[in-house]
């Protein structure tokens, strides 16, 4: 049995929270609100983020990450990218353990255009800092925490790490890879996000299923083309963090991402789809990071670059679909394969 604290009593936070407590270990949630930390503690809800779900009464909550932190040597990171930062500086004040630090959020920094795994050891000393592990892959807390069959990838620059976490974690419901391409790995989840807004969109638009195949195959195209770019695997695109992810977003009603899409499409703005969504979605932030990490690798990226002009530059959704369509004529497998290579079939 292992003691592990993980960090944000949100949607993933929580339903990680119950895969470990399935497993024996002795799990701590904090969660910077104290009624839903009291609520956790004494009825055993989180009713705000999984209403539907009975917690495990092993499951304890903290409010004082002092208190939480005492004697551990393990935490997952379950908060947005946003706050990030601002958690770990927390964290580095108040304990001197060196920390395996597990992160499960699926982001890029706007600006720095820094991975979740950079942003932490840019943010922690090195002395505070054992291992960094990332968990990805396509897993809707909403599912997890009803012990549905889900299968996720863990990957760090130490495969003893890894093989730690994926130990942690696994069990009957939970089955857990190891992948090393920790750039992949993080690019795959963090870009997804985008392709699901996308996909809400189209959905939204009352444009049908050949529309979102396209999107999802032709986003996972972008996705790679950028991701192998910045020195990721390209097979790492067609495993769990990839395609897995690509689908499982741009697919499900659970998906936060895809919701925010549908509202767009339908016709709502920005500021009104986040307020009423109350959850984090990722991929607004993302699409910013991705269309400033397509300038700077020179990468084409047409379905991020419309979805920026949507999100940010005022353009409609519908205006956006036809100009993608509209685009000059290619080869779709452009960046792969010499056309005058082909085949004369
Ligand atoms: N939900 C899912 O199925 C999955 C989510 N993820 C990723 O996990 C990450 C977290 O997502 P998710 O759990 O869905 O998000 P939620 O919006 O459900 O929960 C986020 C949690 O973080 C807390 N939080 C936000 N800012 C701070 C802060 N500054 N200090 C302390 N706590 C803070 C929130 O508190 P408050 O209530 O006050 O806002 C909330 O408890 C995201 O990167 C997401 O992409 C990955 C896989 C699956
Ligand atoms: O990453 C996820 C599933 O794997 C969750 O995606 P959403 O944030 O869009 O709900």
């Amino acid at each position: 049995m292992e003691k592990i604290t993980i960090l944000g009593a949100g949607s993933w936070g929580t339903a990680l929270a119950i895969v470990l407590a399935d497993n024996g270990h002795d799990v701590r949630l904090w969660g910077h609100r104290k009624e839903l930390i009291e609520e956790i503690n004494k009825e055993h809800k989180n009713s705000k983020y999984l209403p539907e779900i009975n917690l495990p009464k092993e499951i304890n909550g903290f409010h004082s990450l002092e208190e939480a932190l005492i004697g551990i040597q393990t935490i997952v990171l379950a908060v947005p990218t946003k706050a990030i930062r601002e958690v770990l500086g927390q964290v580095c004040k108040v304990t001197n353990t060196p920390l395996t630090v597990i992160h499960v959020s699926k982001g890029i920094e706007p600006d720095t255009l820094l991975r979740i795994s950079e942003i932490i050891k840019d943010e922690m000393p090195e002395a505070l800092l054992k291992d960094v592990v990332v968990l990805s892959g396509p897993s809707h807390a909403e599912e997890v925490s009803l012990r549905h069959p889900t299968t996720v990838t863990v990957s760090s620059e130490s495969m003893e790490a890894s093989e730690y976490i994926q130990d942690l974690f696994m069990n009957q419901h939970f089955r857990v890879y190891t992948n090393p391409d920790v750039i992949g790995v993080e690019i795959g989840g963090a870009l997804k996000n985008i392709i699901a807004l996308a996909a809400g969109i189209t959905d939204g638009l009352g444009y049908g299923d050949n529309a979102k195949a396209a999107l999802i195959t032709r986003g996972l195209a972008e996705i790679a083309r950028l991701g192998s770019k910045m020195g990721g695997n390209p097979l790492t695109f067609s495993g769990l963090t990839g395609i897995g992810d690509l689908i499982v977003t741009c697919t499900s009603v659970h998906s936060r991402n895809w919701r925010a899409g549908h509202m767009l499409g339908k016709g709502k703005n920005l500021d009104e789809v986040l307020e009423s969504m109350g959850m984090v979605v990722e991929g607004v932030r993302t699409t910013k990071a991705a269309y400033q990490l397509a300038k700077k690798y020179d990468v084409k990226m047409p379905i991020t670059n419309a979805l920026y002009d949507v999100l940010f530059n005022g353009v409609e959704a519908k205006q956006a679909v036809d100009s993608l369509m509209a685009r000059v004529k290619t080869h779709e497998m452009e960046d792969l394969v010499n056309i005058t290579d082909l085949p004369n079939l």
